[in-house]
């Protein structure tokens, strides 16, 4: 897969190849992207993903948290068969009027297939939508495919609403959305050093600026080290017990014998919610809570690896 960071570059890597465009922001790359994104991927054409490295709501508003980075987001649109993604950052496109957008697909990427949601927009002010769209292909001999609203429980998919129920803890429903579990790859950190004097060793990770924040608490987990996957307990928030200056995620993988593991970046997936954060009144009694907690974990995970 090609990444495309410049616009002016577009024409050298495309070349003289047909493409079907997929057009979004993307963050998350729930069901409803993957439906968006396969109509390209299924055409027979070149299939090019056309997003931002940043979510246009961060340029836009100001606020925006994310549900994946540009390096998950770049594993998951490889893994879904893209061939090029082009990715500016929104500022150098931000601008730019929705006649100079069409003049891309059409010059630029030579584009034979268009495949978006029905409430994709562009260009500045808004001004381009799929009607405008629909106008391109059909002078060009192009298709345009809005792709019908997915779905779940009855209402859109949206990676607003899946950062919603991240906050709320609904891990559930939050899996069902994305087609696959919550996760993260980050670093494990050093912490406080007091979980293994208790009994149980936790690997830290601390969330980057802007990415969502789950609903603090005790999760169960998965986690992924060195080709196999370990049944985790994750408590993410500040450990009020014994204090913290900055919300993290700690993890305590009771089958884990392997050792060291600061400075990996290891990947963490969280399935079930479990209980809220408490501040307890010493560690004996956090520790007899984090072991019933583990049973709980267990059982999820395990029910987790059946499907
Ligand atoms: C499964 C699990 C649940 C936890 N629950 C809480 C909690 O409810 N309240 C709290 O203050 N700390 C909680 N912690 C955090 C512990 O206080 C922390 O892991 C311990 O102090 C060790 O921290 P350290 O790794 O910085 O040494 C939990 C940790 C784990 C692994
Ligand atoms: N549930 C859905 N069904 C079909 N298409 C969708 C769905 N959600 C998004 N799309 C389409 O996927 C592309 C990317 O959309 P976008 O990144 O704005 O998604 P979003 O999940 O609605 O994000 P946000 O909630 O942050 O606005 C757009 O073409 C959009 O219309």
């Amino acid at each position: 897969m090609h990444v495309i960071r410049n616009t002016e570059e577009i024409r050298k890597f495309i070349g003289e190849k047909k493409t079907a465009v997929a057009l979004g922001a993307f963050d998350g790359l729930h069901i409803g992207h993957y439906k968006v994104i396969r109509t390209a991927v299924e055409s027979g054409l070149t299939p090019v993903v056309f997003t931002f490295r940043d979510n246009p709501a961060e340029y836009l508003t100001g606020t925006c948290c994310y549900l994946t980075t540009v390096e998950e987001r770049m594993r998951i649109l490889e893994s879904w068969g893209v061939e090029y993604v082009i990715m500016p950052d929104f500022a150098q496109v931000a601008e730019w009027p929705a006649e100079r957008f069409s003049n891309l697909l059409r010059f630029g990427l030579n584009v034979k297939r268009i495949a978006c949601g029905a409430d994709f927009r562009f260009g500045k002010f808004a001004a381009g939508d799929t009607e405008w769209l629909k106008k391109l292909c059909e002078a060009h001999g192009g298709e345009m495919h809005v792709v019908p609203t997915v779905e779940y429980k009855g209402e859109r998919v949206s990676a607003t609403r899946i950062r919603k129920a991240i906050e709320n803890g609904e891990m559930e429903d939050v899996t069902a959305m994305l087609g696959r579990p919550f996760g993260f790859c980050f670093e494990v950190v050093h912490g406080n050093h007091i979980g293994h004097t208790i009994g149980t060793p936790t690997i830290n990770q601390n969330f980057p600026p802007r990415f969502v924040l789950p609903r603090f608490g005790v999760y169960a987990s998965a986690v992924y080290v060195d080709g196999k996957t370990y049944c985790g307990v994750t408590n993410v928030g500040v450990k009020p017990t014994v204090g913290s200056d900055h919300a993290l995620s700690e993890t305590w993988m009771p089958d884990f014998t392997g050792g060291d593991l600061y400075g990996r970046t290891l990947r963490l997936e969280l399935l079930s919610f479990v209980r809220d954060e408490k501040k307890f009144p010493d560690l004996d009694a956090l520790k007899a809570e984090i072991s019933l907690n583990e049973k709980t974990a267990r059982t999820l995970f395990e029910a987790f690896e059946k499907k």
